[in-house]
């Protein structure tokens, strides 16, 4: 029997000029002696159903290993502790009914909306409030699942969008493979669909915004493995939060997140590498250490 399937948004004969991605470390000067945390952002991880609890706090833990000010974690009351045990720098928030979010929001410089978040009608809720905050966000993991079953969603002015090609693929209403065959293509067609700025994650990711378009050169196949994503979503989210553009958060998050992992790779391989390995190094990087 057939099944209809909606009309591919990705056209082939895209060609875009596409840019190795030469990002360095975004922070060259030392902090002034004055900083305190109120200069380096307030960011609002938004995920972490029951048994995800992890991916939530891999993100708000990489966000402060690269610098940003406060992190807080807006999680399932189930995943409160397991979510914030052993990093007590995180705060952690319960939230049984996802409309307190309104109030909490207020103080937020940005939301990383996804890590973790689930499927369910919680899911789809917290994901309701965060899209309604006009907050400027990073949409990942789950986060752009409900963007895809809810398209026409409008989407705040500052917006990155971190999808691995499985994501892409039901953002795009086509399948894994169509996003493989043309990479660029596929996110000239994130860019076109939804504006802001898109990382299309894999080997070799893409970044772009629609004027400009980088493929990524740093990282390793040891990247393959649970919570890399939600690592990179946190790195951009922390850089984002300390100053820099989403542009240049986006890019420069995703060569430091490749960079770290290299290291990690260079000192212990690439077999058996976790998300949380590239914690120090990213913290190295962002310091302007080699590594
Ligand atoms: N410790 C934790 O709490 C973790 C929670 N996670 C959460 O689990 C939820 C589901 O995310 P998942 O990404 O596992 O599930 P998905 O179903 O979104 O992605 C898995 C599928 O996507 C495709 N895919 C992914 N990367 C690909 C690539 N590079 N090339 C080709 N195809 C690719 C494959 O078909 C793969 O089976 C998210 O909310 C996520 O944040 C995960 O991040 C893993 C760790
Ligand atoms: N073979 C590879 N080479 C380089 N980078 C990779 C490779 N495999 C995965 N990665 C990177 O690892 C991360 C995986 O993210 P994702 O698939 O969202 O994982 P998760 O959902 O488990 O957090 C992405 O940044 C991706 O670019």
């Amino acid at each position: 029997m057939l099944t209809h399937r909606p009309m591919s948004k990705i056209d082939p004969s895209i060609a875009l000029d596409v840019h190795a991605n030469e990002a360095a470390c975004p922070f060259t000067e030392p902090r002034a002696r004055a900083a305190h945390k109120g200069h380096f952002g307030h960011i609002m991880v938004v995920g972490g159903h029951v048994g995800m609890a992890g991916a939530a706090r891999m993100a708000g833990e990489a966000a402060l290993r690269v610098g940003a000010g406060r992190v807080t974690l807006a999680v399932h009351p189930e995943s409160r502790l397991l979510a914030g045990a052993g990093c007590p720098e995180l705060m952690v928030h319960g939230i049984a009914h996802p409309d307190v979010l309104d109030a909490a929001f207020d103080p937020m410089s940005l939301l990383l909306v996804g890590p973790g978040l689930g499927q369910d009608d919680w899911s789809e809720a917290m994901w309701r409030q965060a899209l309604h905050s006009g907050k400027p966000m990073v949409l990942d993991a789950d986060g752009l699942n409900w963007l895809a079953r809810h398209q026409k969603q409008h989407l705040p002015a500052g917006f990155v969008g971190t999808p691995h090609p499985g994501e892409a693929a039901r953002l795009l209403s086509c399948q894994v493979a169509d996003i493989e065959h043309n990479r660029p293509a596929a996110l000239h067609a994130l860019i076109q669909t939804f504006g802001g700025v898109w990382v299309l994650k894999g080997e070799r990711t893409l970044i772009g915004d629609g004027s400009q378009h980088l493929m990524n050169t740093t990282g390793n196949p040891g990247m393959a493995t649970a919570g890399m994503g939600d690592v990179l979503t946190g790195v951009i989210g922390g850089l984002w939060a300390q100053g820099l553009s989403p542009w240049d958060a986006a890019r420069c998050g995703v060569f430091g997140h490749g960079r770290a992992a290299d290291a990690v790779a260079a000192e212990l391989g690439e077999r058996g590498m976790l998300a949380t390995d590239l914690l120090p190094w990213l913290r190295r990087w962002v310091n302007g250490k080699t590594t």
